[in-house]
């Protein structure tokens, strides 16, 4: 496996963003309030998110968390929406405006044609929950990672893929138990769930977590984007269709047929398609 060298790949506020031969990793880094973010921290997510789906050399991206809290020493992953953020329509950034951005961030995970783990070394709570959900994979810490949903205490429910694609992956019945009571589970239980892919001693997680990169990595990047959309195809309807399509397209413009269907309109002549029907 390849020696890991983080570099910064740009400063934020509230997290860090960090790259190593073909692996980003994008971290909340407000440890002291559980990792919760607010509209600061939806924007530069996706910031990052951006820059590392459009970076070609990177095929993976781990979404982490810094920690302990310096308070008193408690690992979070996330703890979903600032409740301090909160206004009368939602979460309020410094420019006054109420925005329901995280749900950007889920479906730029959800639509990037790279694998994204969810490295969850503490608390996944609420929209931190719904993160981890949305992400590809999860691994989680033994000692540390608590999952709960607390979106019902707050009034601050995620009806899609926190919840709905959360019951494809655990059942109905258990979703259904996660949101309605609102209790903890250990990394265990939520990898008997089939919520999480591996529950790994803490001091090992990232460590693990970027190994696992290191093997998808030595994957073709064609058949992982291919068959990351045709997972997400069946429950994403119509949009879920359009990104496979998009791909699907990209692979037909590599053909000799589409160049031939490009030339003619150029030079002004018909196409010229025969003995191209391949059985
Ligand atoms: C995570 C806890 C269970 C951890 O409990 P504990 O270890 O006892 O720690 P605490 O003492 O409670 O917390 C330490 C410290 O952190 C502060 N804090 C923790 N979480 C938050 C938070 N979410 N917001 C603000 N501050 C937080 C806490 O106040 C303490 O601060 P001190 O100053 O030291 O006192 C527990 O902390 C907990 O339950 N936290 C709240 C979890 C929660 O309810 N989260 C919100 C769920 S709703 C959500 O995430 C929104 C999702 C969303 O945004 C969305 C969804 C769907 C559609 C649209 C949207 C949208 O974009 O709006």
């Amino acid at each position: 496996m390849s020696k890991i060298e983080w570099k910064t790949a740009k400063e934020y506020e509230d997290i860090t963003y960090k790259k190593s031969n073909g692996v980003a990793r994008i971290a909340f880094n407000r440890p002291d309030v559980r990792n919760a973010f607010r509209p600061k921290t939806t924007s530069e997510l996706l910031d990052a998110f951006h820059d590392a789906q459009e970076d070609t050399d990177i095929g993976v991206v781990l979404l982490s968390a810094e920690g302990p809290s310096s308070k008193d020493g408690v690992y979070s992953f996330c703890s979903g929406g600032d409740q301090k953020a909160r206004g009368h329509q939602g979460y309020v950034g410094e420019d006054g405006y109420h925005r329901l951005n995280i749900l950007e961030v889920q479906r730029l995970i959800r639509f990037m044609p790279k694998a994204v783990i969810c490295v969850v070394p503490g608390w996944a709570v609420g929209g931190g929950h719904s993160l981890h959900v949305v992400c590809d994979m999860t691994l989680a810490s033994k000692e540390h990672a608590i999952f709960k949903q607390t979106d019902a205490d707050v009034t601050s429910f995620d009806a899609g893929y926190g919840s709905a694609y959360l019951a494809k992956m655990v059942g109905q019945k258990k979703a259904r138990e996660i949101f309605f009571l609102g209790r903890n589970y250990s990394a265990q239980e939520a990898y008997e769930m089939g919520m999480v892919n591996a529950v790994i001693p803490h001091d090992d997680l990232e460590d693990t977590a970027y190994e696992w990169a290191q093997e998808i990595l030595a994957k073709s990047p064609t058949s992982i984007k291919m068959l990351k959309f045709a997972m997400n195809l069946t429950d994403d309807g119509m949009v879920g269709q359009q990104v496979f399509a998009g791909e699907a397209t990209r692979l037909a413009y590599m053909t000799e047929e589409a160049k031939e269907g490009r030339n003619a309109f150029l030079e002004k002549r018909k196409p010229n398609f025969e003995k191209k029907w391949l059985p």
